[in-house]
């Protein structure tokens, strides 16, 4: 029997370093289960991109492959989740990515599971020099894995793709390390509260089919609108 009645919207969060397949991974999350997919990264650079007081303030930190101050990227992203309505399932992608704003998110709101990507920084190193972004929606690409159809151009709208100025080899470096020091550690925190859920790979079409079975087994067997 279903019980459609016990329907609940889930909140989920994707883990893993920078390049690790976060922004692919929710893509496909979304197109196949009933989801909004907030990534905090997509924020800040659409705050960037409209020179807001958010965008001036992060900026630099960016560029310098550091993460945002706790206190403007918890409100910028809080506020977002806040115009969800309470029965949207959500998608959250790069935050937390702290101790502190992972204790924050638990007093607002409550968390059903954690996906991290688990991906060698070998891999992560290489697919970052080939990735290319479609700003303003956050689609990206990659020259070797799903290349654009028209080099440089978003298949969708037609616009310029962007290399990120944080994609340069030596803010990635700086990032993956800021990734061990700070981010790593939130593994640990979501292990302790049985919500960790780590695949590990070096190619996400090896890795997404079980995520995917994971989400429609056990989270949101409810939500689902793909073809198993
Ligand atoms: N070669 C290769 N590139 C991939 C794979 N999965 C994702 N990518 C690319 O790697 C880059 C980083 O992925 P992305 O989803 O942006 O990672 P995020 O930073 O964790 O959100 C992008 O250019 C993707 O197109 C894969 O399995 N193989
Ligand atoms: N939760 C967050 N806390 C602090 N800084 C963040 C957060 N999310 C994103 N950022 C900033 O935005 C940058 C880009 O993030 P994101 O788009 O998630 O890229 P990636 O996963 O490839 O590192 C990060 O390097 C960091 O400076």
């Amino acid at each position: 029997m279903r019980l459609t009645l016990l329907r609940k919207a889930i909140h989920a969060i994707i883990m893993g370093p920078p390049g690790s397949g976060k922004g692919t991974v929710s893509a496909r999350i979304i197109r196949d289960f009933d989801m909004q997919h907030l990534s905090s990264g997509d924020m800040l650079r659409a705050e960037i991109a409209e020179q807001s007081t958010y965008g001036t303030k992060a900026k630099q930190f960016i560029e310098d492959g550091k993460l945002v101050p706790d206190a403007l990227v918890v409100e910028l992203v809080l506020s977002q989740i806040q115009k969800i309505p309470t029965s949207t399932s959500w998608l959250l992608d790069g935050f937390p990515r702290t101790i502190e704003q992972a204790e924050t998110l638990s007093t607002k709101e409550k968390i059903d599971c954690v996906i991290n990507l688990d991906v060698p920084f070998e891999t992560i190193r290489e697919r970052l020099s080939g990735r290319w972004t479609h700003l303003s929606s956050g689609r990206v690409y990659n020259d070797g894995f799903n290349p654009p159809k028209i080099p440089g151009v978003d298949d969708l709208t037609g616009e310029p793709l962007v290399q990120r100025d944080d994609d340069k080899p030596e803010t990635v470096q700086k990032r993956l390390e800021t990734y061990q020091l700070q981010t790593a550690p939130l593994l640990d925190f979501y292990r302790e509260k049985g919500l960790l859920h780590s695949y590990s790979g070096t190619k996400t079409d090896e890795i997404w089919p079980k995520v995917k079975e994971f989400l429609s087994t056990t989270i949101m067997p409810h939500v689902n609108r793909s073809r198993l």
